[in-house]
């Protein structure tokens, strides 16, 4: 594939060595000042016993208050404890394995560009003709409710549609109970988005980052946040990064096995009227094996405005986000390229 240097601020227009990896993108060589360190510092990232949430009163208060903490501090936590059995968590990670080995002519039938497909495979973010490729391909399919979406997902590998399904409803059980403790710590109560998270959308992003031969000089995703409520990622191998905003600089978060990691997202962002932030990372690539990661982003309705509470509105904080919904990121992302470091959360921002 023959692609034209790139306007982007990230483009050398440097090809990748032909015949390698078919399918992997041809220009991935990011400028030195975003390239990432080979030995990175290791994230602090709290560790929550999520199991502790259904121990009676005072182990839940503890926990809300901790994940609470975290929210504010990182906008970043692991869970453990989380009551997803190991097989599930295996065997999505399996299936999705066995899905980037298949032939590409299989891989092909769901490659669109538009960000607006329920299913699609993409070999970068967008697909666009202007942009940086980074080194990564995408498998990206709805996931609530499950009987709507499930026929429309890659009948192969055969087991696919059993296992990811599996792990999609109870990721997103998870992400409920997770919700009400949010808006709980916010003092917004457990109930305060059940409702609306109960209709709401959840979008599996099977990333899968192959060995890349020059690991120092590129990225397998740019830096960005989630335009979620939160996110929940299942990684086979260490390779997500954090930025630690207190001094800039980018923390690897440390693989620890059997757990999921929450990222806050922009629309929890908003809900919380900035006490919580969301995180801003990126993955980073290596030579030796092939990296995947299932992130399940959980959002609202598609046409379900997230709004700032009005309870964490007051005259010392006004009211800092315009509303949004999934709909009107999935319009953003069309128009814009997140690897020029365009973010959804600037355009919500308001300026007091
Ligand atoms: O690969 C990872 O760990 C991160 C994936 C991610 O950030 C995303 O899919 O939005
Ligand atoms: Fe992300």
């Amino acid at each position: 594939m023959e692609k034209e240097e790139s306007s982007s601020s990230f483009s050398t227009g440097k090809s990748a060595q032909e015949g390698a990896l078919p399918y992997v993108p041809d220009c991935y060589v990011i400028p030195s000042s975003h390239r990432p360190d080979m030995a990175p510092e290791a994230a602090y990232v709290p560790i929550i016993d999520f199991g502790r949430l259904n121990e009676g009163r005072e182990q839940r208060s503890m926990v809300i208050k901790e994940i609470g903490n975290a929210c504010s501090r990182l906008g970043f936590f692991q869970i453990v404890n989380h009551g997803i059995c190991q097989s599930i968590l295996d065997g999505a990670l399996s299936t999705a394995f066995d899905f980037f080995k298949l032939p590409s002519e299989e891989k092909m039938k769901f490659m669109s560009g538009d960000v607006h497909r329920p299913v699609r495979y993409s070999t970068s973010l967008k697909d666009g003709i202007d942009e940086i490729q980074f080194w990564r391909v995408i498998l990206k399919h709805y996931a609530h409710p499950l009987d709507h979406w499930i026929d429309f997902w890659p009948k192969n590998p055969p087991n696919y549609r059993e296992n990811m399904g599996k792990y999609c409803t109870e990721e997103r059980k998870l992400a409920l109970e997770l919700m009400s403790a949010i808006t709980e710590s916010l003092g917004l109560g457990p109930k305060y988005l059940v409702n609306k998270m109960d209709e709401g959308m959840q979008v599996m992003a099977v990333n899968c980052y192959p060995p890349c031969p020059q690991p120092d000089i590129s990225l397998g995703l740019p830096p960005h946040s989630d335009y979620t409520c939160l996110t929940i990622v299942l990684q086979s191998s260490p390779g997500l990064e954090i930025l630690d905003t207190e001094d800039g600089s980018w923390k690897m978060v440390p693989k620890m096995q059997s757990a999921l990691q929450v990222h806050v997202g922009d629309h929890l962002e908003v809900l919380s009227n900035g006490r919580y932030k969301s995180v801003v990372h990126r993955a980073i690539l290596n030579r030796g094996s092939t990296r995947i990661s299932l992130a399940s982003l959980h959002s609202l309705g598609m046409d379900e405005k997230m709004e700032t509470a009005k309870e964490l509105v007051d005259e010392k904080n006004p009211k800092g986000y315009k509303e949004s919904s999934f709909r009107d990121f999935l319009n953003f992302l069309s128009k814009n390229d997140l690897a020029e470091g365009k973010s959804f959360i600037d355009t919500l921002k308001i300026k007091n």
